[in-house]
């Protein structure tokens, strides 16, 4: 892994209709899912038994900025992706859809997720014959699911989860059919939508939004469900079904539009600004939020303390969600670039500044030493998820255990290190209460309870 990367995911669409061509469907879907991977794109449809593919490096708008590209992608049923690379450089040749050969021709596959035994998987297959196109975990899947499909996808689908271990929101494009998987514990989201003369599948229900689909529900975890002319159905590997979802989807990664498993993201995050509140107050003159993540925090933050809300950062709005530099230095140029600081909002005053995570350190030390440059008499960080001390394998793209500035260095020592008056975590409990469920969570990155063994191979991640 990349150690100068921060931390992303992908996101994968896929839509369904009786009548009328998808691919500017799955465009638009895309673009709303854009903030899950900025790296690279690509759609596939599905017209006459045939594949049309088009994908490349770079967002969704400039790998389709020739329009002709997208009309050219005509079919009734399509798969799209945009990406940020876990397993497998970020190269075109590495974008997804893939396209891989099967028992009626090819089929198409879209992956959020990281499969943490795609090496040894990968090794099989290769002694057996298989040859492989590209570097990602997601092909060994695709590879997989077309060696085992002889009769029927769906067995081979289910004969595939039962060996793959890791995390995955998968789409599936057959010649006739479109197939949405979620893993046995439902670590990455994946929904259904319908529209007026077909269905989607989509990372988010922001993507739904996007194409007028209404949201039917999520898939559940360990389910596979086929949409083709005769409609919808589901059969389940049940298996492991134990619901562990990504917290850091609600925390960060998704939208705060969007509807995952039942959680509202945006209320969410107002609440776990709330309780962030109640379990660390201060005597503060303003909050503000380090923008765009940490915002429903904070107005939760203000809600519930009573202290005014106000804007203290500024976003460049031309600037990726993760600013993705070379080095250190440029990372720490970078935070400077992306956030400015209104002054007068901030001058001589007690600020309370609420972002939702720290990972390495760099936007809020940067942060604070901005504002208190700006006239801020004091900076009290408030952070509305635990400090992050352990590494991701099921997709997050965290650095290093080494970079983590949880997993070396403890709450007073970081309030030292970024400037700041004072600093508070939400507990893992306040952060699971503002879900409104049961612990029905990946937590791994704040507690290392990892929900399935990690094999070795997948821990060379953290070497
Ligand atoms: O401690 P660090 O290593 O600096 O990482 C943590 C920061 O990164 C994320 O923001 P990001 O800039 O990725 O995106 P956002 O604009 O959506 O908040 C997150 O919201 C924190 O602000
Ligand atoms: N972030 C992701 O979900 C990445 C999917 C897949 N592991 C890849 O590297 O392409
Ligand atoms: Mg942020």
């Amino acid at each position: 892994m990349d150690e100068d990367k921060l931390k992303e995911e992908c996101g994968v669409m896929g839509v369904y209709s009786k009548v009328q061509n998808v691919s500017h469907m799955i465009y638009y879907g895309l673009y709303a899912l854009q903030h899950r991977g900025q790296e690279s794109a690509g759609i596939a449809v599905s017209k006459d038994s045939k594949i049309d593919c088009y994908k490349d490096m770079g967002l969704v708008s400039q790998v389709f900025s020739d329009k002709n590209k997208l009309e050219r992608l005509e079919g009734n049923i399509g798969v799209g992706h945009v990406r940020y690379s876990t397993t497998g450089e970020s190269l075109a040749v590495n974008a997804q859809p893939l396209i891989v050969k099967c028992k009626n021709g090819e089929m198409a596959l879209v992956h959020n997720g990281n499969i943490v035994n795609a090496g040894s998987i990968r090794k099989i297959l290769e002694s057996e014959g298989v040859s492989f196109q590209t570097t990602n975990d997601s092909e060994v899947m695709a590879n997989m699911i077309a060696r085992y499909y002889k009769d029927d996808i769906e067995k081979a689908i289910k004969g595939v989860m039962e060996i793959v271990k890791g995390s995955y929101a998968l789409i599936i494009m057959t010649e006739d059919k479109l197939i949405g998987v979620r893993d046995n514990q439902g670590i990455r989201p994946l929904c259904l939508g319908k529209t007026d003369d077909g269905y989607v599948l989509s990372s988010e229900s922001c993507g739904l939004d996007a194409i007028g689909a209404e949201l039917v529900r999520d898939i559940e975890p360990g389910e596979i469900v086929i949409i083709d002319k005769n409609g919808i159905r589901s059969i389940f590997n049940d298996k492991w079904n134990r619901k562990k979802l990504c917290i850091f989807e609600i925390i960060y990664f998704a939208r705060p539009d969007s509807i995952i498993d039942g959680i509202n993201v945006y209320s969410a995050r107002k609440e776990a600004g709330k309780i962030l509140s109640s379990e660390y107050p201060v005597d503060a003159d303003v909050v503000i939020s380090v923008p765009d993540s940490g915002t429903p925090a904070a107005i939760g933050y203000a809600e519930e303390s009573g202290i005014p809300y106000s804007i203290g950062l500024i976003k460049n709005r031309y600037i990726g969600r993760t600013f993705i530099s070379p080095n250190q230095k440029a990372r720490e140029k970078g935070v400077e670039i992306k956030l400015n600081v209104i002054k007068e909002n901030i001058e001589g005053k007690r600020v309370v500044l609420v972002d939702d995570s720290i990972v390495r350190g760099t936007t809020s030390k940067r942060i604070v030493n901005m504002l208190k440059k700006a006239g801020a008499k004091e900076v009290h960080l408030r952070v509305s998820s635990p400090s992050v001390s352990y590494p991701c394998y099921f997709g997050i793209d965290t650095p290093y255990r080494k970079y983590l500035i949880g997993a070396n260095k403890t709450s007073d020592e970081i309030c030292e290190m970024i400037n700041a008056d004072s600093l508070g975590f939400l507990s893992q409990e306040g952060l699971i209460k503002s879900t409104g469920k049961s612990d029905q969570f990946c937590s791994a990155c704040f507690n290392g309870d990892y929900p399935m063994e990690i094999p070795r191979e997948g821990l060379e991640l953290d070497e």
